[in-house]
């Protein structure tokens, strides 16, 4: 270990480096522990710690004891209080050189979150770590501090409550964090994911926070090398991106809401899941805001706005924002890592994806992350209805990303389950967008996502008679705009099938298009129904209904992870076939008997364990896995590959 006093160590000439804040650490009264490096082109990396200490590898590894031999610390350099990695797990590419690391004991170690645990530092760990004195002297389990946390939450009745106090814990004390999102997901989901992120994006104003994650706007266009250089960290294995303009079903939120935090409400709580649900470690990912204005008149109009304050820039302007992003992003983490777009407006959302899927690790979560969860509730929900997909017909509330992205996949399935080609499976989709049916007579004003379902037909101008006319037995709500699929409509549906298919995808709740309730009560119980957004159990006619949540979270956090152990370097769309069928088969036969098409979240690690698995084993047969040799059992790798948030114990 490499334990040096602060003073001492910071006048030893072997560790040459010393800047502003470094004499700025000179003035805080303990000690330090310090574990550093640097990256190997002699960068000073982490510009947000207080020590930056330039030393190679091997100095460390000479003044380190031998590793341990647990798991969790296998073959790294290993020094006082964490790695120089920052985190535990085997996704990390052991060769690379790491970048500065440096953590403070004392008073500062109980302001970072990293490594922070509270009442939960032992004896040993007090003494060691100069804490003596400035806790009280219990010490308590993490298990202890979870059951307290969740009693704390429950104290709150307001949902908006709960999520500020989750982001407080995450502030504080992020292993405590992530262990009780995985350990109570079910009841913790629906605070620091929709729908209550999507309502605090929306409504929370007045609560400074700190910021977490980068802001790159037109005011850094030329400088996002730079920018990405003043992160933290530097071995990021998943971004997710957005640039604001259709935040779930809620329209264009520029950088949204009007403080920092929430100016990452939905990268930061993707990045969440990546980690709680797929097991990615917290310090390889990282969240982005793109900032190119907003067209939405009240943030313009808001004093307290938070972001550039001016239309958003499209054409060029926009697009070589992006594409500067897009390749400082290349250069600074390798071509291995995952960028996933997320609620960028369809006019670019598809672009986006066509344009640099060919040459970058990119992921449209709108797209296909929705696409392969609704799938997957799909091929489930055959067993419940009957028939193969190719026998059924579907019927879209919503031609945008969402809807158009689900088709595809499913019209990609039945041409693989059948041989027909695609342009023939595709004749089984109908959408309806908001000028009614999509017909071929429509074609010339149609936007090019929306061409491939334009099936001839007479004009249908709204979704009760679109529903007569084509009879779907499976009835998708992607539309972003709530109670759209009314009482007649579903009693419509509910005419002609014995169970009608109806899933109401458009998030948060209130742009559901149909509630739990309504869905049941107006199919008089028959109908199999999952949304996007989460319901409560309703009870119709003396009986119990649970509902599925056809939300996307169950999908990314698993094809992450099995695109980061298989090192691969493209998405493909069998990757998302794969990953549909293999949450399917995690549907049960109990699940299904209570009306269940998704199988529950308390599962989801290892879900997300199998999704990864079965990723990484098409990823290794398209030949565009990098990480060689292939492991045997995928599953048992991917599951030991997962971040564990149990405190380490720092020697
Ligand atoms: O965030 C969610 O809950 C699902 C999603 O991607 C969206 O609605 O845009
Ligand atoms: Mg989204």
């Amino acid at each position: 270990m490499l334990s040096l006093n602060g003073t001492s160590f910071l006048d030893n000439s072997l560790y040459g480096v010393s800047r502003g804040v470094v004499q700025q650490h000179r003035r805080v009264a303990p000690p330090m522990v310090v574990v550093a490096s640097v990256s190997s082109n002699g960068r000073a990396g982490d510009r947000n710690v207080s020590v930056l200490v330039e030393t190679s590898l091997k100095e460390i590894r000479d003044a380190s004891p031998a590793p341990p031999a647990d798991k969790d610390s296998k073959s790294k350099v290993t020094g006082g209080i964490g790695d120089v990695y920052g985190e535990d797990t085997a996704t990390e590419d052991q060769s690379i050189t790491p970048w500065t690391v440096s953590v403070a004991s004392g008073y500062p170690l109980l302001r970072d979150p990293h490594y922070n645990k509270g009442l939960a530092f032992t004896e040993k760990e007090k003494d060691a770590h100069y804490l003596r004195g400035l806790l009280p002297p219990v010490v308590v389990s993490q298990e202890l501090q979870v059951k307290k946390m969740m009693a704390n939450i429950r104290q709150y009745q307001v949902p908006l409550q709960r999520y500020m106090a989750m982001m407080d814990l995450q502030e504080r004390n992020e292993r405590l964090f992530y262990k009780l999102l995985i350990d109570h997901v079910e009841e913790l989901l629906p605070v620091v994911y929709t729908p209550t992120v999507g309502e605090a994006c929306q409504k929370y104003g007045s609560i400074f926070r700190q910021p977490q994650g980068l802001f790159i706007s037109l005011k850094e266009k030329g400088k996002i090398l730079e920018v990405l250089k003043n992160w933290p960290q530097q071995k990021i294995q998943v971004i997710v991106v957005t640039d604001g303009e259709r935040i779930l079903g809620l329209g264009d939120l520029g950088c949204q809401a009007r403080h920092h935090l929430l100016g990452m409400g939905i990268p930061v709580g993707k990045l969440s899941l990546y980690t709680a649900l797929g097991g990615i470690r917290p310090s390889a990912c990282l969240p982005v805001t793109i900032d190119v204005g907003t067209n939405n008149e009240k943030l313009l109009n808001d004093e307290f706005y938070i972001g550039l304050r001016q239309r958003r820039a499209t054409g060029k302007e926009y697009a070589e924002l992006i594409d500067e992003f897009m390749s400082a992003v290349k250069q600074t983490y390798g071509e291995k890592v995952l960028i996933q777009f997320e609620d960028f407006a369809n006019h670019n959302a598809f672009d986006l994806l066509a344009k640099y899927g060919p040459t970058h690790l990119v992921f449209n979560d709108d797209i296909q992350g929705t696409a392969s969860v609704v799938l997957a509730g799909l091929i489930a929900a055959l067993k419940l209805v009957g028939g193969t997909l190719a026998e059924h017909t579907f019927l879209f509330l919503g031609a945008g990303e969402a809807g158009t992205g689900i088709a595809e996949l499913i019209a990609l399935e039945m041409s693989k389950q059948t041989g027909a080609p695609v342009d023939e499976t595709r004749k089984k989709i109908w959408m309806v967008d908001s000028k009614g049916l999509i017909t071929r007579s429509r074609m010339e004003g149609l936007q090019h996502f929306k061409r491939p379902w334009a099936h001839e037909h007479g004009p249908v101008t709204n979704l009760v008679d679109a529903v007569k006319a084509i009879k779907p037995t499976v009835l998708i709500g992607s539309s972003g705009a709530g109670r759209t699929f009314t009482k007649e409509v579903v009693e419509a549906m509910a005419t002609f099938n014995e169970k009608p298919v109806v899933l109401a995808l458009s998030n948060p709740t209130s742009q559901s298009e149909c509630t739990a309730e309504e869905a049941y009560m107006w199919s008089e119980g028959r109908a199999i129904f999952a949304s996007g957004s989460p319901f409560d159990p309703v009870e119709y006619d003396g009986k119990v209904y649970a509902s599925g949540q056809a939300n996307n979270a169950y999908i990314f956090p698993g094809l992450g992870l099995g695109l980061i152990i298989s090192g691969a370097i493209r998405v493909h769309d069998d990757m998302l076939l794969a990953a549909s069928e293999a949450l399917a088969a995690q549907v049960t036969e109990e699940n299904l008997e209570s009306g269940l098409i998704y199988p529950p979240f308390s599962n989801i690690r290892k879900i997300s364990a199998k999704i990864a698995a079965d990723v990484a084993a098409k990823a290794y047969e398209l030949g565009l896995a990098t990480r060689l040799p292939q492991p045997e059992n995928l599953v048992a790798y991917a599951e030991s590959c997962m971040y564990s948030p149990a405190y380490r114990c720092y020697r």
